[in-house]
């Protein structure tokens, strides 16, 4: 993937089996976010595809690769802010269940079925991630922990089979940190999905993922399991550094 000048992703390749939960990890810069916006069809690659289960996604637009079964979160949390948190989760399950242009001003008889249909499946998803006491809240005003995990619901809303976390545990405190990695692999099993996460927090990627990738300049340098990783020369000059690893 390049843009201009700049090569943000070089000669890069990786295969994701179903059901696992891995991780992308790398510098500031490394091309961590450009791998997840190509992978989602925020960028179209200058070279190279995206194929997901067989089927070529390479060229579809975010819309369009949300239909194919990928939904995402984002470093910075792009939630409709402005709308109730019920609203926002909702939104997310109309690209399954879509209201038709005419049904909209309708609210009687079956449109109002599909509506409460969409309400309930909305409420059962913020219960999961531990938001549905505040539903009626502008999604705004939620704390950044919960504004994270009502992005992960909005995800959830769109029936992924592959569901890709930017920085999950970014301005989470240590303890939201401790909680999002039970979170994580229940989401997993509940949803039977597949699960990559790009993040920083060592004890979050060490302690969730079984297969990491290691970005640095665009250019794969590691892949393995965090104890591989872990232990790698080169994942350690190049980010980790020797504490990190310590501590994780
Ligand atoms: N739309 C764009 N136009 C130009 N350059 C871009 C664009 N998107 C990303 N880049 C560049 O590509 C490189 C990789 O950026 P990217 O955001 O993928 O890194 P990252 O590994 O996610 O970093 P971070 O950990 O800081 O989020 C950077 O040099 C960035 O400036």
């Amino acid at each position: 993937m390049r843009f201009g000048g700049l090569t943000a992703l070089h000669d890069f390749s990786i295969r994701v089996f179903r059901g696992d939960i891995v991780g992308l990890i790398g510098p500031n810069g490394a091309g961590k976010t450009t791998c997840f916006n190509v992978m989602t069809g925020f960028y179209r690659p200058t070279e190279g595809k995206v194929l997901f289960e067989g089927r070529d996604l390479t060229g579809m637009g975010p819309h369009q690769v949300c239909r194919a079964g990928i939904a995402r979160t984002f470093q910075n949390i792009r939630l409709f802010a402005n709308e109730t948190v019920l609203q926002n989760v909702m939104i997310g399950c109309h690209v399954r269940h879509p209201l038709h242009w005419w049904e909209a001003p309708l609210h009687f008889g079956p449109v109002a079925a599909k509506e409460r249909a969409i309400r309930d499946r909305a409420m059962a998803l913020l219960e999961e991630v531990e938001l549905a006491h505040l539903a009626g809240e502008c999604a705004a005003s939620l704390p950044y922990g919960a504004q994270r995990r009502l992005e992960i619901a909005r995800a959830l809303a769109t029936e992924p089979r592959f569901l890709l976390l930017d920085e999950p545990a970014a301005g989470m405190n240590p303890q939201e940190s401790q909680k999002l990695l039970a979170f994580i692999r229940h989401v997993r099993e509940r949803f039977n999905v597949t699960i990559m996460l790009i993040e920083h927090d060592m004890k979050v990627v060490m302690g969730v993922c079984e297969h990491i990738w290691v970005l640095d300049y665009g250019v794969l340098i590691a892949q393995g399991t965090p104890k591989e990783i872990q232990a790698n020369p080169r994942v350690i000059e190049a980010y980790l550094g020797e504490e990190a690893v310590a501590d994780a």
